[in-house]
């Protein structure tokens, strides 16, 4: 089967300009949202742990378990594209601070994922267009520079925060902006 990759990113696109505030390379990112199922304190969650790159880049470490199977001893692809979604999420909302969701996510899977490896996973930016955040990774096996299991290309489009509060739970949602008000030296 031939692999023809259409472009990227797609559109004419501005260089990402990170904010202001944007943690420096090397800071721990912590748990955005505790029930969030990439990088939450979920049960059988991925429990993704992420920092700050150089060049515009997040990396994050996802350690495969058995809650995340979907073949005996193999990752289920869908968990895989999870753990993408979240490290490219992570990067649009750490270095852009822009708040914004997933509009489009493709996962390429070039090798199998077993239980017990771990997959390093480098998101970057590619370029904005408008509302329009281009994001890519790729996450290599066992090691920084292992050979690449996955990659992924996301489209991440801004929103007004009332997005998540018209759609979500507008509760949890006040409750999450008031503790990271209180932790956060540059909101
Ligand atoms: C207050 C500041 C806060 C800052 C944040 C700070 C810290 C946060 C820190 C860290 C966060 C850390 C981690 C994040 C972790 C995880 C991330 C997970 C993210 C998700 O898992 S999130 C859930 C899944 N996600 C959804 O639940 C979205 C459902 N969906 C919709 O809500 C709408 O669908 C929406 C809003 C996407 C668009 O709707 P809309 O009406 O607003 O805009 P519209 O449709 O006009 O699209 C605008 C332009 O995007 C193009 N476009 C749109 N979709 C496209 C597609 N699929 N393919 C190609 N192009 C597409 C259009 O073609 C148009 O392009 P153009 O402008 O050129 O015409």
């Amino acid at each position: 089967m031939s692999r023809v990759p259409g472009s990227w990113p797609p559109v004419e696109i501005e260089p990402p300009v990170l904010h202001p505030n944007a943690p420096a390379p090397g800071t721990d990112l912590g748990v955005h949202f505790a029930e969030c199922f990439g990088c939450g304190e979920v049960e059988g969650g991925l429990h993704l742990r992420s920092s700050v790159g150089d060049d515009q880049t997040v990396q994050s470490k996802f350690t495969v378990t058995r809650a995340h199977q979907g073949a005996p001893g193999l990752a289920h692809g869908g968990l895989l594209a999870c753990a993408f979604d979240e490290a490219l999420g992570s990067a649009v909302g750490n270095l852009l601070r822009r708040p914004a969701v997933t509009g489009r996510l493709e996962t390429d899977f070039r090798r199998p994922v077993p239980v017990g490896s771990t997959l390093y996973i480098e998101a970057r930016l590619d370029g904005t267009a408008g509302r329009k955040i281009y994001v890519s990774a790729d996450g290599r096996l066992d090691a920084p520079d292992g050979p690449v299991a996955v990659s992924a290309r996301g489209l991440f489009v801004q929103v007004g925060i009332e997005h998540f509060s018209t759609h979500g739970d507008p509760q949890a949602l006040e409750k999450l902006a008031e503790a990271q008000r209180k932790n956060q030296i540059n909101p």
